[in-house]
């Protein structure tokens, strides 16, 4: 008798953060994840994480909408349906509800996971196999302050933890934020790659002033300056400035990789399991991208060692990304709900080994972390 699905849990994991991570649209303290465990009939459980920042500050849902739209329209969906069979099952869920796509990554994730756990292979290797181990990683300074942000990021360059740093900017004004990102830059110099997320702050006019100034500066890279819908705006500034654009917001599925690239975008794509509601859907993405030759870049919702794992599956199978990733979300955490946390060293991260994720539930950490029912 092949598996059925036999239940499915949400829990909303309150984990506070090593220091305020300060973004133009909030300032986070805590992350708050939505795990999933799906049950199955032949005892084998899968793991899924469906996560994203600042409440409803970032996107349309919040966590607390994730778990809701999950436990009252899509376990629903699920439940006594064949446990191996994703492509159906992830077909189900997109005919029969709109949207949610962190919803749907979280299910996702949790069906891979199973499903590599019940034949004995990771989940890199149900999407063809990892092409890569060890994956680089950068680190995002967003204390809000321009010298512990320097000594941040000082002391992950001598760990030899990180060599690329992403500045969160947008929330002050353009000339301050300039000073901030040049000092940083000019005191890291040649030692550290350093770009920065606008996260939509600017309208087109203050960009073109900004990204001007920070290509001077000697910025390696300009995510999202402008509103994610604005398209026509993200190719005007692509085709004016030398310095690279990485499309994040403005793109979340293949269907928007392809809307950018026939509006003339040449630039790079920032892939997230959470925008194209999972990994297979994040490496759809991928292909869209590479066809219309934009880099790639592995992006992260600061999702804990869950998604983040799952993240890194998906881009381990991936040839080239030519902006490496920031799966850095379980070292802004204070604390873990996994039994053994994923191995940061020599600047990446190694891509965990075993069965489906490569990880297991610390139930006791997992109990205080959790919100009440
Ligand atoms: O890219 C984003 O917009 C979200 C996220 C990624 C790193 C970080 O600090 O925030
Ligand atoms: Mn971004």
């Amino acid at each position: 008798m092949p598996a059925v699905i036999e239940s499915i849990e949400t829990l909303l994991v309150d984990l506070p953060t090593i220091r305020p991570h300060k973004l133009s649209m909030t300032t986070m303290a805590c992350q708050t994840l939505v795990i999933v465990r799906m049950r199955h009939s032949d005892g084998i459980e899968g793991l899924g994480e469906g996560t994203t920042i600042g409440g409803l500050s970032y996107g349309p849902e919040s966590p607390e909408s994730i778990k809701l739209h999950i436990d009252t329209y899509l376990a629903p969906l699920l439940i006594g349906e064949p446990s191996g069979a994703i492509n159906h099952l992830r077909a189900r869920l997109d005919s029969q509800a709109r949207g949610n796509a962190i919803a749907k990554s979280a299910l996702e994730t949790a069906l891979l996971d199973a499903q590599g756990k019940r034949l004995g292979v990771s989940v890199a290797t149900l999407l063809g196999g990892s092409r890569h181990v060890h994956l680089p990683v950068l680190w995002t300074l967003a204390s809000g302050d321009t010298r512990k942000d320097i000594d941040e990021a000082e002391q992950r360059l001598n760990d030899r933890r990180h060599c690329d740093f992403k500045l969160k900017i947008g929330a002050n004004a353009v000339d301050e934020d300039v000073r901030h990102v040049a000092a940083i830059k000019a005191a890291l110099g040649d030692r550290a790659g350093v770009r920065v997320d606008v996260n939509q702050a600017w309208d087109e006019a203050t960009a073109v002033r900004g990204i001007a100034a920070l290509q001077d500066a000697g910025v390696e890279l300009i995510e999202q300056p402008i509103p994610a819908r604005d398209h026509d705006g993200l190719v005007r500034l692509a085709d004016r400035f030398r310095v690279p654009l990485l499309a994040d917001e403005a793109v979340a599925d293949a269907r928007d990789g392809m809307t950018l690239a026939t509006a003339g975008f040449s630039g790079a794509v920032a892939l997230k399991i959470a925008k194209s509601a999972g990994p297979r859907g994040a490496l759809a993405l991928a292909e869209v991208a590479r066809a219309a030759g934009h880099g790639l870049y592995g992006g992260t919702m600061l999702e804990g060692t869950i998604g983040t794992a799952a993240s890194l599956h998906a881009w381990s199978t991936l040839g080239e990304l030519r902006w490496g990733t920031e799966m850095f979300g379980p070292l802004l955490l204070r604390d873990d709900i996994v039994t053994t946390p994923l191995d940061y060293h020599e600047f990446g991260v190694d891509l965990p080994s075993g069965p489906g994720l490569g990880l297991a539930l610390d139930e006791d950490k997992l109990a205080h972390y959790a919100r009440p029912a």
